[in-house]
Parts: structure tokens; sequence; C-alpha cells
């Protein structure tokens, strides 16, 4: 059983479907990257795993539990950092969990220890200034151990790192693998970076439903090997050359870069390289580069993107 599933799961605003028959699966102990553009839908979806958003249609588990909108039930298995996190700034981070605690109804003991394992993973245990004058950076980790308190299966992030400056970013990303094996995490991004940091499956959301999803390194491997650099020393005949290029059935894209610079994706990297040194000459275009790429997540998140 999945410790999060999603089928078929539909948010229309107005005339626009923003989740668009979604289907997802989260297993346990996976570390999932949520990818995709601004506007793509993850906080909607989110929102709707937390039942603080209501559904068109399609339906949510959550350890097996569904989740119903307005109801609570299912939160008891989740922790959740939003994107934008709010806290009282007089209190110390401390105090702050200890009040979350009792509010979550844990007793006063195992809350206390709990609480100092927290700021401990988070590494704010030394830390007796109040939360007013934190940094983003220091209020994110803060975010991250109010979100584990009552020991959720699942922990879903929101963006953690994308307001960060990148030691913010990598101590909530050394944070996130730190937990990897203890929490189900599903972390939601555009930055591909993080992702490929600590995630080990991923799923590339557009338009509101998956274009993509898998194990990190199987897809990596799927699309390695598919790219090309093509450099040539004169514009000159460049149209021509990119036309020619765009008319092979193995050549899924051509893509200017500079001036006399084409990044090509093929579906087959043996055809292409026969027919490049023949289609040059005949064209009268010296060589000056031609290289097979290593895909890069990036590279595979355009491709992908682009091809929807
Ligand atoms: N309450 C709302 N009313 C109308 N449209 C909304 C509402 N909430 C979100 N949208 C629209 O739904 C789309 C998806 O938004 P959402 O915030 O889920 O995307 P996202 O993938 O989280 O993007 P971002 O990375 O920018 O946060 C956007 O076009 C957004 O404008």
């Amino acid at each position: 059983m999945p410790v999060l599933g999603i089928r078929n799961l539909t948010k229309r605003y107005g005339s626009t479907n923003v989740v668009n028959g979604l289907n997802l699966s989260v297993e346990k102990g996976s570390i999932f990257g949520f990818l995709g553009l601004n506007g793509a839908g993850k906080t909607t979806t989110i929102r709707m795993i937390m039942g603080l958003t209501r559904p068109n249609g399609g339906e949510i588990t959550v350890c097996g539990e569904r989740v119903r909108f307005g109801s609570a039930a299912a939160n008891k298995h989740i922790g959740y950092l939003p994107d934008v996190p709010e806290f009282y700034g007089f209190m110390t981070p401390r105090e702050y969990l200890l009040l979350c605690g009792n509010l979550s109804g844990m007793d006063m003991k195992k809350n206390k220890k709990r609480i100092d394992e927290l700021l401990e993973l988070v590494g704010l245990a030394s830390v007796k200034r109040k939360i007013g004058g934190f940094s983003r950076g220091m209020k994110q980790r803060l975010g991250i151990a109010q979100s584990l308190i009552h020991e959720p299966e699942l922990l879903i992030l929101d963006e953690p790192t994308s307001a960060l400056d990148p030691v913010g970013r990598k101590d909530i990303l050394d944070i996130i693998a730190s937990l990897k094996g203890r929490v189900t995490v599903v972390f939601s991004t555009h930055i591909l970076a993080d992702v490929q940091r600590v995630c080990d499956t991923i799923g590339i959301l557009h338009h509101g439903h998956l274009e993509l999803e898998g194990d990190l390194p199987d897809i990596e491997k799927k699309f390695a090997g598919q790219s090309f650099r093509l450099k040539v020393p004169t514009a000159d005949k460049m149209n021509e050359l990119k036309d020619r290029l765009s008319l092979f059935p193995f050549v899924r894209e051509v893509r200017q870069e500079g001036t006399s610079q084409l990044l090509l994706i093929s579906t087959d990297s043996g055809k292409l390289c026969e027919v490049i040194c023949p289609l040059l000459a005949e064209l009268n275009i010296p060589l000056s580069h031609f290289e097979q790429m290593e895909s890069s997540l990036e590279d595979v998140f355009i491709e992908v993107i682009h091809g929807a």
C-alpha cells in the first residue's frame, strides 16, 4: 500500500483544469520530488491532500485513509510545511514547539524529549533567540521540526528551498536527506539541482497531470545519450541546417544556442551520428564540434515539458 495514493484527481478554477486527472503513488520510505513549473498545480494538489481545497473529482488516500475536504482525520499521518510558514515571532523555537506539541495533545514528558530531538535535527538546539529575528532559512528549519512533531508517516514540503540562499538551501537539503528511511517525503520544487541531491523518485507535473514519473536513476538512464551539441564555424547556413535536421524522423528537437551552435534531441543516436557528416558535407558546412551530451535532469525536464 502506498503512503500517498492519488487517483484521477481534478480541480477546476472557473473553466481551467488546474489539476487534470492526476494519478500518483508515493511508496513508503521514498523521497519524492514533485516537480513542475510555476503554476503547474503543485500547491493546489498539496492543499487537496491536506483537505484544505475541495477537489472536483478523484480520490486521495494517505496511509490507506481517505482524505475528505474540511476534515483533519487523515492529517494525523501528515506533517506539512507550507510554502510560506507563519510562526509566533515573540516565542523562542523551544517555546513554539512546546505549544505545538501541547496543541496536538502530546504528553508533556514525551513532548519535551521529542522537541529536544527535533531541535537537534534541524540545528536549532542552542538557539535561544526569538523567532521574530530568524532568517528565512532558520524559519524553514523550524517549520520542518514543527511538521515532524507528531511523528507523521508522510512529510509534505511545499517549495521549502525556493526563497533561500545557497547556505540555507544546503541546510534544508541536508535535513531532508537525513530523514531518509525515517519518514516518506514529498518535496515540491522547481529547483532541479535540489531534486538531484535528495530525491530517489520524481514526478513532473505539467498542466495539472504527471508527464513523467519514476525512479530518478532509471529516468536519467532512459534519457541518457539522446542530446547532442553541434557547433559550426559560422552562422551563414544555420537556418538551412536547422530545417534539414528537423526533417529527420529521429530528430525530435533542434534548438539553437547562440549564433552557430545547436542542441539536438534525438530518439535514435546511432542514426543521427550516421547522417550528420554527410549532411554537413552536402550543405558545404565545416564542422567545429559534435558531442553527445550527458543527460541532466534539466534536459529531461525541458524535453518532457516541451514534448507535452
Ligand atoms: N484560489 C484560486 N483561484 C483561482 N485560480 C487559482 C487559485 N489557486 C491557484 N490558482 C491557479 O491555479 C494554477 C496552479 O497554481 P498552483 O499554485 O497550484 O501552482 P504551483 O505549481 O504550486 O506553482 P508555484 O510554483 O508558482 O507555486 C495557477 O494558474 C494559479 O493561478
